[in-house]
């Protein structure tokens, strides 16, 4: 086969020194070899590699590849999410039969009401956030997926300000670190040295908390008959496994492992994905505003909840989140292994064990697919006419075939009501250039420097509101009633708007010129600009003329 040799001894396993480097060093290695499917050796081992989407198909759907490659997946292995992720194929069909209730339609159907209810929150903290510069906004949406996912999965919800809230979450990061540094040191054959005390401390703190968490579970259960006859239209994951553990397929052990595993393939995962997509967002205005459009053309009115036949009526933002996560797909790559001897290619027999790479953060990049454009953001990439000419297996978000993402509509679903529900009522923004992001792998994608973005409320949403409590204040100062002592009236505001901005920015987030606009219209649709006092002086007025002229 073509092949990257490296250095010797050490193959290729130096190019993992700098995980800021890693992707670029993978698609020179395409480029060496000048072939989609190679062979690279990282110290004794060699992989297969392949970003070529005839031979992607052959093995994800193939029952000889159904095994996960060993190597790819030891920072799995620590004895609390083992589980369907990585279970060897026997195990593995179990495991998937047992979990896809969870994830199957009926379920999903019934978890909109949680999706709109996390989405919600997620909006009404970011709005919180709005109008105080640049954000820290993927902690938001990484604290509120873990609260979704254990939700879901186990039933519970977690309380935010709790000291359990805080602790989880804390754990949580933790052993994802954790996870991203075992990944990286047993790339080059020092996976020990993540064992550090604070992991094992991690890990206990986890055990301990789902252990608690089951047997509470089954408390309840023995407590209450209805309990006990589970509703088939919403079962949390918790409850499934638990079905199979009284039917003897799973020990308690397993419904530990299977929690824990979900919880860990669902969460960072879909935070990972919403928060690309919100970056994309931030750094292309105009594509923000066409997402805007359509969703305003669906829920003129705002948003009460996002239905599932809602879903159907978004072209545009379905080509955007293909488009982002095309760029940044969550799993940057996936690893399989051959479970006996098979043929890859017409004379190429690999052996039994052979660990199989496939680089989906490449694959996705590759011009030879995506032509010479391929790492410009261009959601039309995803129009029926351009996704006709590519081979399917060009784009695997969720990877192919029998061991995909069992989670993918779940994914799918919570990620577009997320959206919906934000871009619906704020505004995002950003300094930081697509140009210069620099993914890396950890256990899913990161970024090297992660974009903070900045949060306003769109204009017209506020001026609704901004209207209504300007009649509030016009109505209290004729009656000469100040109804908010911590605000001015409302002829205050408008002969020293300036010293107001600070309140109306803590209040509302919103800009200087907004608010000079907000006046102006407020003054246009009651007809009150004849009132002298209520014009503002000349200099204002001429603020709000320039502002005005430039929102027309
Ligand atoms: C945008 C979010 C997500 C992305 C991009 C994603 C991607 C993937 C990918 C690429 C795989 C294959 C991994 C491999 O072959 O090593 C996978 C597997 C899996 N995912 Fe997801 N996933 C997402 C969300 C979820 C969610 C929300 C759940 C559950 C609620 C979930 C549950 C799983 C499970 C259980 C597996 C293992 C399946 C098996 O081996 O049979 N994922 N996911």
């Amino acid at each position: 086969m073509p092949t990257q040799w490296g250095l010797p001894f050490i193959g290729i396993a130096y190019q993992f020194i700098h995980l800021n480097k890693v992707y670029r060093n993978v698609s020179r290695g395409f480029d060496e070899i000048k072939q989609l499917t190679g062979c690279v050796w990282v110290a004794t081992t060699p992989y297969i590699v392949t970003v070529e989407p005839e031979v992607i198909k052959k093995i994800t759907s193939s029952p000889d590849y159904l095994n996960k490659a060993r190597d790819l997946y030891t920072h799995f292995h620590n004895g609390v999410i083992n589980g369907i992720i990585v279970s060897p194929v026997q195990k593995w069909k179990l495991d998937r039969k047992a979990v896809s209730p969870f994830l199957g339609h009926n379920n999903l159907m019934s978890f909109f009401s949680l999706f709109n209810e996390n989405a919600i929150s997620v909006k009404n903290k970011l709005a919180g956030m709005a109008g105080r510069g640049e954000q820290d906004v993927y902690a938001v949406i990484k604290a509120f997926g873990l609260q979704l996912s254990i939700l879901t999965i186990m039933g519970i919800k977690m309380e935010e300000g709790t000291k359990k809230y805080d602790e989880t979450m804390n754990a949580f990061i933790v052993l994802v670190h954790h996870m991203a540094q075992n990944s990286i040191y047993s790339s080059v054959g020092l996976g020990f040295l993540a064992n550090t005390p604070e992991y094992h401390r991690i890990l206990k703190y986890l055990r301990k908390l789902v252990r608690s968490l089951i047997q509470e579970n089954l408390a309840k259960q023995v407590e209450s008959e209805e309990m006990n006859n589970f509703d088939e239209d919403n079962q949390s994951l918790i409850n499934l496994t638990l079905k199979a553990m009284r039917q003897g397929q799973f020990t308690e052990k397993d419904v530990e492992i299977e929690c824990f595993t979900m919880i860990a393939a669902s969460y960072e995962t879909s935070a990972s994905a919403a928060f690309s997509c919100l970056v994309m967002l931030a750094m292309h205005p105009e594509i923000q505003e066409r997402v805007f459009q359509e969703i305003r053309s669906v829920y003129p009115d705002g948003i009460t909840s996002v239905e599932y036949e809602d879903l159907k009526k978004f072209s545009y933002l379905d080509r955007f989140i293909a488009e982002a996560l095309r760029l940044a797909p969550p799993i940057p790559y996936i690893g399989r292994q051959t479970v006996k001897e098979t043929e890859l290619l017409p004379g190429l027999t690999l052996p039994k064990n052979m660990q199989i790479i496939i680089p989906i953060y490449e694959l996705h990049r590759r011009k030879e697919l995506w032509g010479p454009d391929a790492d410009r953001f261009n959601p039309d990439n995803f129009l029926p006419e351009n996704v006709a000419k590519r081979h399917p297996y060009s784009h695997m978000i969720f990877s192919k075939g029998a061991r995909n993402c069992i989670g993918f509509r779940y994914a799918d679903f919570s990620l577009r009501v997320l959206l919906i529900n934000l871009i619906r009522s704020l505004k995002l923004s950003t300094s930081f250039k697509y140009e210069d992001i620099v993914h890396m792998p950890k256990v899913t994608l990161s970024y090297e420097v992660e974009p903070r973005i900045a949060i306003e409320k769109p204009l017209k949403e506020i001026n609704e509101s901004v209207i209504k409590e300007f009649d509030n204040y016009i109505t209290a100062d004729k009656s000469g009633e100040q109804i908010n002592p911590s605000l001015p009236t409302a002829v205050e505001r408008i002969n020293k708007p300036k010293s107001n901005i600070n309140v109306e920015q803590q209040l509302r987030g919103i800009t200087i010129s907004e608010h000079m606009q907000h006046l102006h219209i407020y003054f246009r649709s009651r007809g009150d600009c004849r009132n002298r006092s209520l014009r503002g002086s000349t200099q204002q007025r001429k603020v709000i003329k320039q502002q005005t002229s430039i929102v027309k």
